[in-house]
């Protein structure tokens, strides 16, 4: 697999303060990759790092094959980025803005913008200081889409998005990715992460914890079990060691199981309860169960 983007022991701090520590991972040519984690977990500064607005403590990354610091100006030019937060020059009108920055990547004809915007519903006559957050996002969505980029970088890409235009959204996505785009992409909405990626890195208090296939994680052999009892209380659940959480609501006992499955059902066989139900947890439970054990 041919690494589009590749982080080797990167590491970022501010001062004294943390941003990132010895992170490594490479993401292949096509993949879409999430990067999870909450809030100051050090995705945006991953990115920061990456696009060289600041730059690396130690450790090092390349982009396409090109040094993230000594190449920094040709790897703009052939990657598309959403920040998190899009700052424009409020006076200028969407449309002259989306040439100025198309024509940056070479671009001279307004086609794609039209299209990009039309699709968005982005009113490219409106000028940036009339523009909700929601509507700045699109202007920032559209020129990291404007010259087909190899890789888009976006960091925390459907905030402001109502559902309808997150829709839209990772349509576009699913389109670039046909066409053979990889897309990085930053979230802590793990519901998106799950729909869109191929693979993910989770990241904590500025360390890779995991780097894994959402396929991989959903199947981690996590079970969520619902038991419906007439007396929950006296449901006599059995000690086993694959019980991670328990909890009671109404007639329901809820439990987060990762252990042996047959030991399970012949430890419940003696138990109080009218049903059974077994589901895959989502990938926000799974998530929370490696932030509680890590
Ligand atoms: N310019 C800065 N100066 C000092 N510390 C910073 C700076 N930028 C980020 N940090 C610190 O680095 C850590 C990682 O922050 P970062 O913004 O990268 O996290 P994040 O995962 O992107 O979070 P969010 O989802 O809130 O954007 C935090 O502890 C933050 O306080």
């Amino acid at each position: 697999m041919k690494a589009i983007v590749e982080l080797r022991q990167l590491t970022k701090t501010y001062g004294k303060s943390r941003g990132i520590s010895d992170v490594t991972f490479a993401i292949g040519e096509g993949e879409v990759f999430g990067f999870i984690g909450p809030n100051g977990a050090g995705k945006s500064t991953a990115i920061r790092t990456l696009l060289n607005f600041v730059f690396p403590t130690s450790g090092s990354a390349s982009i396409l094959g090109m040094d993230i610091v000594k190449d920094a100006k040709a790897i703009r030019r052939q990657v598309g980025y959403l920040p998190s937060e899009v700052f424009y020059y409020d006076d200028m009108k969407v449309i002259d803005l989306l040439k100025y920055s198309a024509a940056f990547y070479g671009q001279t004809e307004s086609k794609r913008i039209v299209e990009l915007a039309e699709r968005l519903d982005l009113d490219l006559s409106r000028k940036i200081e009339d523009l909700s957050f929601g509507n700045r996002k699109k202007v920032g969505i559209v020129q990291a889409l404007v010259h087909r980029p190899k890789l888009l970088i976006l960091d925390e890409p459907t905030g402001g998005l109502d559902p309808l235009m997150q829709n839209t959204f990772f349509e576009l996505l699913a389109e670039e990715r046909g066409n053979g785009t990889t897309v990085f992409f930053s979230s802590h909405i793990l519901s998106e992460v799950q729909k869109m990626c191929d693979r993910v890195a989770i990241i904590k208090e500025g360390a890779l914890i995991k780097v894994e296939s959402v396929e991989q994680l959903l199947k981690n052999n996590l079970k969520n079990i619902t038991l419906t009892a007439n007396r929950p209380e006296a449901i006599g659940l059995p000690q086993l060691s694959g019980i991670i959480k328990q909890e009671t609501s109404g007639s329901h006992v809820k439990l987060l199981y990762g252990g042996d499955m047959k030991a399970l059902i012949q430890g419940l066989a003696d138990c109080a309860f009218t049903d059974i139900l077994i589901e895959e947890p989502s990938l926000e439970e799974v998530f929370i169960h490696y932030y509680e054990k890590e």
